[in-house]
């Protein structure tokens, strides 16, 4: 039976200390970080996601609040209000979250967001630094996901890590994290699926990271004995939430697994609070 990587518990260091790191910058320049986080129509996901972002950047004196855009809007439109955003003084950080419309392109959109204020490291002039190895802002689920396999002590070095979707917000900067820490990465996508070839690649797996939205999608059976799992999956099903794994039979066979909820979701949000605080930092050296 493997153990729990509890994000909820891995956490609470941070959380200490950037609440006395923000409540120390915000006392010396008389003013706080603030977040803006852009929403375009509704989701389950991203509906989670903003609600834990308002209570966490409320405990950590941090400002917070959501620009909703109405899901029909045109990405002129949108492409202005990031705008707005890049131009008021008092904005620290910004969030565009997914899923956009299907109209909008989110790497399109990310590129008007001033790299400066970038909460999440996606502007294409971040994601470059990510991929030379000296991003300081990265994607908050990706680096939530080594900051994870860290705290448990997971070894990476030298190790099979499979990531399951390639996302720009999660498994593409995954990958390139886990490049970094020196494990054998291999991405897989839809195509790997319909090749019938996922399977293969999730059998082989040291380090298993799933981040695809699709309940069910990783059989617990396909895990190898003592294999190491992330879920990144954030799913409604019913009231409650669940990964894309399956929880009950991989957790009969992996060494370590992240539940859903209390996995990933929490280090994610604190993350991206870490990630504000690094850009105020970084706003307060420009002004002086
Ligand atoms: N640009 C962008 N970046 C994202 O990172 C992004 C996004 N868009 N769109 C939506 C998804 C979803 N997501 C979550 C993060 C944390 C929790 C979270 O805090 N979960 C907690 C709380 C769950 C609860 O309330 O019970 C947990 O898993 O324990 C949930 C969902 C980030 N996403």
């Amino acid at each position: 039976m493997a153990v729990l990587m509890e994000g909820r518990v891995a956490v609470e260091h941070l959380r200490g200390l950037l609440k006395d790191e923000i409540a120390s910058l915000s006392a010396r320049h008389k003013r706080r970080p603030e977040l803006r986080c852009i929403v375009v129509g509704r989701n389950a996901a991203a509906s989670v996601y903003l609600k834990s972002q308002a209570k966490v950047a409320q405990e950590l004196g941090i400002g917070h609040a959501v620009v909703a855009l109405p899901e029909d809007i045109r990405p002129d439109d949108l492409i202005g209000e990031i705008a707005a955003l890049n131009n008021d003084p008092s904005v620290t950080g910004i969030l565009l979250q997914c899923p956009l419309p299907s109209g909008i392109d989110l790497e399109k959109a990310a590129s008007f967001i001033l790299p400066a204020r970038d909460a999440e490291g996606i502007h294409p002039a971040n994601l470059g630094r990510l991929v030379l190895g000296e991003g300081r802002i990265a994607p908050c689920t990706a680096q939530a996901c080594i900051e994870l396999l860290h705290h448990y002590q997971v070894k990476l070095y030298g190790r099979e890590a499979v990531v399951v979707g390639h996302s720009s917000i999660v498994g593409k900067p995954l990958s390139l994290l886990l490049l970094k820490e020196f494990a054998t990465t291999t991405v897989c996508h839809i195509a790997t699926a319909e090749a019938h070839k996922l399977e293969d690649h999730v059998r082989r797996a040291h380090v298993l990271i799933v981040a695809v939205g699709k309940p069910g999608v990783i059989k617990g059976e396909w895990i190898a004995p003592g294999a190491v799992v992330i879920d990144v999956g954030i799913n409604k099903c019913g009231e409650s939430l669940v990964g894309d794994v399956e929880f009950e039979a991989a957790r009969q066979k992996a060494s370590f697994i992240t539940p859903v909820p209390g996995g990933v979701g929490p280090l994610t949000v604190m993350l991206l609070m870490k990630n504000i605080c690094e850009l105020f930092k970084e706003s307060l050296k420009l002004q002086s």
